[in-house]
């Protein structure tokens, strides 16, 4: 269990990072002012630490050099202002391990906690800080893509069950590969089992091969996939289309490292690796009965959950530069230049392909601009602005029946009593925020991840406005 301690005057802040941790089975406490949580994190040893940077009693970066300055200093998390890139880029420079701006979402603060804590973990059983990866193949440095290849990272010097998360095309298989190739078993085989193209009734001899004459057909005997990948790594793909009786045969290979070729009246063993992956949600699968509980813990010692494109904007600039350039020299073009309306288009399409769709997209879009040196919007394929066209309306028409619904407010009648400026314009703000939460509850049914995504509101900020204007999920 983590110790983890939280320096900010926002109450509301507190309770919800404090509630996140408790959740993930952590300490936490928490202090309001600097001078308080200062001393408390030089008197005791603590792994992380939330430091809010304006506080009413000091600047937080001035504080985050003390903290640090002690044998096994705990990582600190800073947590910015919105939009507040200097004192981001001042909280790294001073040692910060990461921050995170307000509005805080959820999902921003568990993963760095996660990656730090493992990061924790680590140095503790070994320590040794991470590994250098070779990520060459693997463009993006958002956050969350930096959080999964820390993961990497860290599972690459063990023999561990890797299990791989994401939609489909947001890299699992190229993940699966270069946790391969920065582990000790780089020099032995890869081998894939794509689990959703092998026939049902091959499953069982392609994965643990036959012995001749154990069926029609078997003329001479063969060594399955789970053989070849003796020493190496065994990289099972969709996973969760395994069948039952099959993922409680490969239970016991995982157990046992061992397993009986068909037909064959002997054990033989074989020393791989496991890496699975699936597009599904694996908890559900298993709500399905369509996933094993038991497999799924073994499956996921470790787990990394690729984040969708849609969720990486900076990640989508960077593809869009690397991949441009190759598919230009590849075709053997001048290197082309994006109109930036072009990028914005890119970044607000929802990518439900993800990279494997941008990669496509690029193509087609540079061969509808043939000769041209400029990428425009017009370049890209139609569906792709179709959409965006469509979203960009719907927006629209949102921002005008909000308008429309507060126009009564603010007309009055001859010899209608007119209020102050003040009350005036609170009153028409207070009923246009509260058509607005109305909308976006109905439009995302409720979902405040979801609205908090559309909204760019925190979820503490977004429950604090809902309970205000009386408005359910
Ligand atoms: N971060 C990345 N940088 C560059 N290319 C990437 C990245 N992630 C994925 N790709 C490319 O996108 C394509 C799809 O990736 P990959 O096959 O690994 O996805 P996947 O999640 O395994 O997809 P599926 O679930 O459909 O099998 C590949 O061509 C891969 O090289």
């Amino acid at each position: 269990m983590a110790k983890i301690l939280i320096i900010d005057d926002d109450e509301e802040i507190c309770h919800v990072l404090f509630d996140l941790i408790k959740n993930i089975n952590h300490q936490a406490e928490y202090f309001l002012t600097l001078e308080a949580g200062v001393k408390k994190a030089l008197s005791e040893e603590y792994d992380v630490v939330f430091l809010d940077v304006h506080m009413p009693d000091g600047n937080g970066l001035e504080a985050l050099q003390r903290i640090r300055n002690r044998d096994l200093p705990p990582e600190v998390i800073i947590i910015t202002g919105e939009g507040d890139a200097d004192g981001a880029e001042t909280a790294i420079k001073n040692g910060a391990w990461d921050y995170i701006q307000k509005p805080l979402m959820s999902k921003d603060i568990i993963l760095p906690l996660k990656r730090v804590l493992q990061y924790r973990n680590n140095i503790k059983q070994t320590g040794k800080p991470n590994l250098i990866l070779k990520r060459d193949s693997i463009i993006g440095s958002s956050s969350r893509i930096k959080a999964c290849l820390d993961i990497l990272a860290n599972a690459a010097r063990s023999d561990t069950n890797v299990l791989i998360t994401g939609e489909t095309g947001t890299g699992k298989e190229i993940f699966a590969r270069t946790l391969h190739a920065n582990s000790n078993r780089l020099h032995k085989s890869f081998v894939v089992v794509d689990c959703a193209a092998l026939p049902e009734n091959l499953v069982e001899s392609q994965l643990f091969g036959y012995e001749k004459g154990s069926f029609t057909g078997a003329d001479k005997a063969r060594g399955g996939l789970i053989k070849q990948a003796d020493n190496g790594t065994l990289f099972l793909d969709e996973v969760c289309e395994l069948n039952l009786p099959l993922q409680k045969a490969f239970l016991r290979v995982l157990q046992e490292r061992s397993f009986r070729p068909i037909g064959s009246g002997m054990e033989i063993k074989s020393n791989f690796r496991l890496i699975a992956a699936t597009n599904c949600n694996p908890e559900n699968m298993v709500e399905q009965g369509l996933l094993r509980k038991d497999l799924l813990f073994r499956l996921r010692t470790v787990h990394i959950e690729l984040p969708p494109l849609r969720e990486r904007d900076d990640d989508i600039r960077e593809l869009v530069k690397y991949y441009t350039e190759q598919i230009c020299s590849r075709y053997n073009m001048q290197p082309k230049g994006f109109a930036p309306d072009l990028l914005d288009i890119m970044c607000s399409y929802n990518w439900p392909g993800n990279i494997r769709e941008l990669f496509h997209a690029l193509e087609s879009t540079i061969t509808n601009a043939e000769y041209e040196p400029i990428l425009f919007p017009t370049h890209l394929p139609d569906n792709i602005r179709i959409q965006t066209a469509r979203a960009s309306i719907t927006r629209k028409k949102q921002i005008i029946t909000n308008q429309s619904s507060k126009q009564p407010k603010a007309q009055f009648s001859n010899n209608e009593f007119i209020p102050t400026y003040k009350e005036f314009r609170e009153s028409v703000l207070s009923s246009a925020e509260k058509n607005y939460l109305k909308h976006l509850m109905e439009y995302t049914r409720g979902n405040i991840k979801e609205a908090g995504r559309i909204s760019k509101l925190g979820r503490t900020r977004l429950y604090t406005l809902m309970k205000k204007h009386n408005i359910s999920r």
